[in-house]
């Protein structure tokens, strides 16, 4: 039996293990089998908090998608690790410094029982995009049914396409969403964001995650909205990020700095799986 929590980030769901406490060593397809929503918990992404790698940290996370792939990258996750070592008493600091397969995360927790991730610093043209690279462009075209898809392309430690869109709620994301996900330009496949400027404060943003298909939040995806958003002029450094799950604050001062994310973390249920 493995014991779990339950958590969402505004309805980007977890499996949260403790992986320090208890030996675990999942296979992708008893990932997948856990995410299952119908013969497992169902999750967007299982989360195994881990011992630090580094002597700097407090704690190493690593990220799994529904398909039982693993990734570097997870904002929603990062904020509910945050929660999950404070609510389990692994740590009593209000700052939590811990490892990824993207590198180190400073997680803080601020008042109204939110929590400010330090992203890191988005790059501009991912090694996921070889076929692409143009001397550091950041808008590249694909032609797709008949006509043409214009995106960003950033990696926020995992890779981002970000396409501009009049309204998310009639966005393509059925449609370009898998089909850019797996497109071959990304040789790891790719999270595609759709992104509505409401103005230089606030977007709207659905995202088709590589792994996970549509979320009702995507952190790193915002992280990646705003970078890109920024970097076109038509957004200010602080912008509100409205998700289909709510808001999330994110915050960039422009090239060579990191991205600051801030919003909730909730712990829904304790469970046991038989694995
Ligand atoms: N699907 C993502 C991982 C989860 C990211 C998302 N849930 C977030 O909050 O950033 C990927 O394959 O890179």
């Amino acid at each position: 039996m493995i014991n779990f929590t339950k958590m969402h980030g505004l309805g980007n769901d977890f499996v949260v293990i403790d992986a320090i406490g208890q030996d675990i060593n999942l296979t992708a397809e008893q990932v997948h089998f856990i995410a299952d929503r119908h013969f497992g918990v169902g999750c967007d992404q299982l989360l195994l908090v881990e011992r630090p790698v580094r002597e700097n940290a407090d704690f190493k996370y690593r990220i799994f998608n529904a398909d039982g792939g693993e990734v570097a990258q997870c904002g929603n996750g990062a904020r509910c690790f945050a929660r999950f070592v404070r609510e389990k008493k692994l740590t009593a600091k209000d700052e939590v410094t811990v490892d990824t397969n993207a590198g180190q995360l400073l997680l803080r927790f601020i008042d109204g029982g939110l929590i400010t991730v330090n992203m890191g610093v988005p790059k501009h043209a991912p090694e996921q995009i070889p076929l692409l690279m143009k001397d550091e462009a950041v808008q590249y075209s694909l032609e797709y049914d008949g006509g043409i898809v214009s995106f960003s392309a950033l990696s926020m430690g995992n890779p981002h396409a970000v396409i501009q869109v009049e309204d998310v709620v009639s966005a393509p994301l059925e449609t370009v969403g898998p089909w850019l996900e797996k497109h071959p330009v990304f040789s790891e496949r790719v999270n595609v964001g759709f992104m509505q400027v409401v103005n230089r404060q606030r977007i709207k943003l659905r995202v088709y995650e590589r792994g996970a298909a549509e979320t009702l939040a995507c952190g790193s995806g915002a992280c990646a909205a705003v970078v890109a958003g920024i970097e076109q002029g038509l957004l200010d450094s602080n912008v509100s990020v409205g998700l289909p799950g709510g808001d999330l604050l994110i915050e960039w001062a422009g090239r060579g700095q990191p991205v600051f994310m801030s919003g909730p973390a909730v712990s829904v249920y304790e469970g046991q799986i038989r694995i």
